[in-house]
């Protein structure tokens, strides 16, 4: 495998033979990964998209070696399956769940310092502390911490261990816009230490504002991977450019905005009231991608 891959899946499939029990008594079984082909490239970060029920955490959960995939097909995590994985293997991965237990009585510092002993060669607290913006609350107990503090700290354990592979898994749900914007910048300076980040989130703005690529997954299925700025074909898509005249705002769709922008400023003779240039947000490309998927399916099958 190329040293510059952290993970390489080939026709990744996983079926739940425990689904939910059908009315006759028999089993149905869930196809939740339908062969994902997927590459994540050490140092970037990565944000996994989809509705609830894609397959997202199915995935994460068999990259982080906590579940089995179906036989066939190939999967290397840092060059290693994480189904035969060893210690040595688990030490150079970290983990932020969705929600972790709390030690309500421990202080944050305790909670770190406890943690530190499980990994070989962990990064020293104080430097963890300052790296998730706690070292104020240090000696606080983390009962008493707000939901954005708590989920600090989850980071915090995270990367104790200095891993190679971040996993975050929906890492700012519930927080203010203001927390949310801090630990984007504690992401976006994991990243510039050298961890590879693969993210799952339901927010298109935290996808946008943190990923080098995405991919977007449905029904166990890979649909796009691209960067957020060229997903769906957002590059080539027309823009949209907004101004307004003596009859009021106006709308021209453009494929050439740049060549539509200096023919105004040529018919204004300068500067153009109220001009703006937008092309379609990533969530509305990212809207009409599922919908499609959607309609293409067949209705007993919805
Ligand atoms: N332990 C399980 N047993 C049976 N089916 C499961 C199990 N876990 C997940 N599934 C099914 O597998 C499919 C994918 O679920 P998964 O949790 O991976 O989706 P997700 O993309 O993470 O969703 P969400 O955004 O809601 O967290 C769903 O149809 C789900 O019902």
């Amino acid at each position: 495998m190329p040293t510059d891959t952290a993970i390489r899946a080939r026709g990744l499939r996983k079926t739940y033979r425990d689904g939910r029990t059908r009315r006759d008594g028999g089993h149905r079984s869930v196809v939740a990964l339908d062969g994902v082909d997927l590459d994540v490239r050490v140092g970037e970060i990565f944000a996994l998209l989809g509705p609830n029920g894609a397959g997202k955490t199915t995935a994460t959960e068999i990259f982080e070696g906590f579940r089995e995939r179906d036989e066939g097909g190939e999967l290397t995590v840092l060059g290693t399956d994480p189904g035969r994985a060893d210690a040595a293997w688990r030490q150079r991965i970290g983990i932020v769940l969705q929600e972790a237990a709390g030690f309500d009585l421990l202080t944050v510092e305790e909670v770190l310092r406890n943690f530190a002993g499980y990994y070989r060669a962990p990064r020293p607290v104080d430097e963890v502390l300052e790296a998730v913006g706690l070292t104020a609350k240090r000696r606080s107990r983390t009962g008493t911490l707000s939901g954005g503090q708590r989920r600090r700290l989850d980071v915090g354990l995270g990367i104790l261990g200095a891993p190679d592979l971040l996993f975050l898994d929906e890492p700012t749900t519930g927080f203010d816009p203001e927390v949310r914007r801090q630990f984007w910048d504690l992401v976006q300076d994991l990243r510039a230490g050298g961890t590879t980040i693969l993210l799952t989130t339901h927010y298109l703005e935290e996808a946008e504002q943190l990923a080098d690529r995405v991919g977007v997954i449905n029904r166990g299925r890979l649909v796009d991977v691209d960067s957020p700025a060229g997903l769906g074909g957002r590059r080539h898509a027309k823009a949209v450019v907004g101004w307004r005249d003596q009859n009021g705002p106006q709308r021209l769709e453009s494929a050439d905005p740049t060549r539509t922008v200096l023919d105004l400023a040529a018919r204004f003779g300068g500067e153009v009231p109220e001009l703006t240039v937008s092309r379609p947000s990533l969530e509305s490309i990212y809207l009409r991608m599922i919908e499609t998927e959607e309609s293409a399916r067949p209705e007993g099958d919805r």
